[in-house]
């Protein structure tokens, strides 16, 4: 495993856009092998402004949207088709955009009153049916996967101290009590998230600068741990790496 990688742009939407090209690229470049491309969806607003990049990029054509899967890495335990949620967002700003198969297009469950544990254990199960025999941890390997940084460190909805940090015997958990609303969260575990060829935490603001900092230094936050299986990448804007150097 390589070490991070740091790319810093200058503001958000520099960031933004740079980060759409260069998913784009990527999924390009996974389809050209002839694979069905893997993605990881995050949530929060810089994602947000990555997937409308994405969507308004005239280069969004070079990808065969038919021939990729969207899972996410978190979800807001919400109703189906609140603003709040992650695949709200994600839909609104690229999905709706481009011509993606509905079939590979696998949010987690919304709330309808059935509860976040039969979520998750739904969404561990949608995984694993969605792995072959070469993939490891009950998930596909993933091609990218995004991931926002909240100022207090947590990725995904994996926040510091929480007792799902060592959940490490299933691809997704239940998350109650996030400091983050709303409280009542589904999220990847720390074994999923690492089973990703690259790893792209996409961080903007000053208020996660000293998260970004602690994180890249390896302390104990859950930023620090996720890795790619072949690529780790934090991309930047100047206010989130402030204090790096
Ligand atoms: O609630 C969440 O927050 C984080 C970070 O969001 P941001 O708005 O501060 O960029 C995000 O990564 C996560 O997916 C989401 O559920």
């Amino acid at each position: 495993m390589t070490a991070p990688s740091i790319l810093i742009n200058r503001d958000a939407e520099g960031l933004a856009h740079a980060v759409a090209a260069r998913f784009i690229t990527r999924l390009v470049d996974v389809q050209s092998t002839g694979k069905v491309a893997q993605v990881v969806l995050t949530g929060g607003r810089v994602a947000a402004a990555v997937y409308r990049a994405v969507a308004e990029s005239p280069a969004r054509s070079a990808i065969d949207w038919q021939r990729v899967e969207f899972w996410w890495g978190d979800e807001r335990f919400l109703p189906d088709g609140d603003p709040e949620r992650n695949e709200t967002q994600a839909r609104d700003a690229l999905l709706s955009h481009v011509d993606v198969a509905p079939a590979r297009v696998h949010p987690m469950a919304a709330d309808s009153g059935q509860g976040p544990e039969t979520a998750a254990a739904a969404y561990a199960e949608e995984l694993a049916a969605a792995a072959g025999p070469d993939d490891s941890d009950g998930v596909p390997t993933f091609d990218v996967l995004m991931l926002g940084v909240g100022p207090d460190g947590h990725v995904a909805s994996l926040f510091p101290e929480h007792p799902e940090l060592g959940v490490l015997d299933r691809a997704a958990v239940a998350v109650h009590d996030s400091p983050k609303p709303p409280p009542t969260r589904v999220s990847l575990t720390f074994p999923a998230l690492g089973r990703s060829e690259e790893v792209w935490f996409v961080v903007s603001g000053d208020d996660k600068a000293k998260a970004v900092s602690l994180a890249l230094t390896g302390a104990d936050l859950p930023a620090a741990t996720p890795k790619g299986l072949t690529r780790t990448l934090w991309l930047l804007d100047e206010a989130a790496a402030t204090e790096i150097f």
